[in-house]
């Protein structure tokens, strides 16, 4: 598996939720990251005092990712894993335009993990078998659609399906893998009826929080086989 303390793990949109906790975690576990950030929150100098190196990165140009590619490169001689969290939940609203929604989920959940994968593939070869992990953050409605986040969902898509094609490109070096949750974590401004039906659609009737995600992100980790495959993360909502 090479050795797994020294490489940092890289992290995209660590700056809140699921990714803040994701780096704590590694943070926890000495494990070195690097974290992508837009927003520079008050999180992200706690991530700095406590080790992690920050990278402001704004993905929504192909330029903003290669140029946030080539600082990871001068940093680093070489990943433990890349964690594509980064994400942007933009649904088809009135006044809106259409052509804005569609590529911005695009250049988020496409272009990026794309083209990081690509530029920093070389810091992930030459640590031996499974040494290094990709891990795809797509989502429960890759499996059934979206009538109200159509491109969101189409882009998550087109993500579940890279999630196949860089594992046959880079095995068995590299295993590259995917996380399809359904409800996780609500939003501040969720209200209390939206809540309600939210934990309504799935078997289990809770949002469980960041340690779901994290604890397969951890096993997927460990794996020195599992490569190519989706892991739903989402209460039975498809039995519903
Ligand atoms: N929370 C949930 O219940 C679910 C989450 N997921 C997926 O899990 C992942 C994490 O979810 P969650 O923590 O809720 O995500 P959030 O929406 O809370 O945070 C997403 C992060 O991505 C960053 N980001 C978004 N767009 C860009 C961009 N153009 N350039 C750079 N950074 C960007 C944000 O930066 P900034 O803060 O500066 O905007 C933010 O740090 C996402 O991929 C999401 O789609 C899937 C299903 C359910
Ligand atoms: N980038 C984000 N993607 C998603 C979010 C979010 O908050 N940020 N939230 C969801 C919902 O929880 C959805 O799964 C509820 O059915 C989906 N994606």
């Amino acid at each position: 598996m090479g050795n797994t303390k020294t490489r940092p793990i890289l992290i995209t949109g660590g700056g809140r939720r699921i990714g803040l906790a994701l780096a704590h975690h590694f943070l926890s576990q000495h494990q070195p990251i690097i974290v992508s950030y837009r927003t520079r929150y008050p999180a992200i100098e706690q991530l700095t005092a406590a080790g992690a190196l920050c990278i402001q990165a704004d993905f929504s140009s192909d330029e903003g990712v290669l140029a946030f590619a080539d600082r990871v490169k001068e940093k680093t001689q070489g990943l433990r894993a890349i964690i594509h969290n980064a994400g942007d939940w933009a649904g088809e609203k009135s006044g809106v335009a259409l052509p804005n929604v569609l590529s911005r989920m695009l250049q988020i959940h496409v272009h990026a993990p794309y083209l990081l994968n690509h530029a920093l593939e070389s810091l992930l070869r030459g640590f031996g078998h499974a040494a290094s992990d990709i891990i795809h953050f797509t989502d429960y409605v890759v499996e059934r659609g979206s009538d109200k986040h159509i491109a969101y969902a189409a882009s998550k898509a087109a993500l579940d399906n890279m999630t196949r094609s860089f594992a046959k490109k880079l095995a068995p070096e590299v295993k590259v893998n995917a996380i399809a949750p359904a409800l996780i974590l609500f939003n501040d401004d969720d209200d209390a009826e939206y809540r309600q039906q939210a934990l309504n659609k799935s078997l289990m009737k809770i949002a469980p929080g960041e340690k779901e995600i994290i604890d397969l992100v951890d096993y997927l980790l460990t794996s020195c086989y599992v490569t190519g495959r989706t892991f739903g993360v989402d209460g039975g909502r498809p039995l519903r």
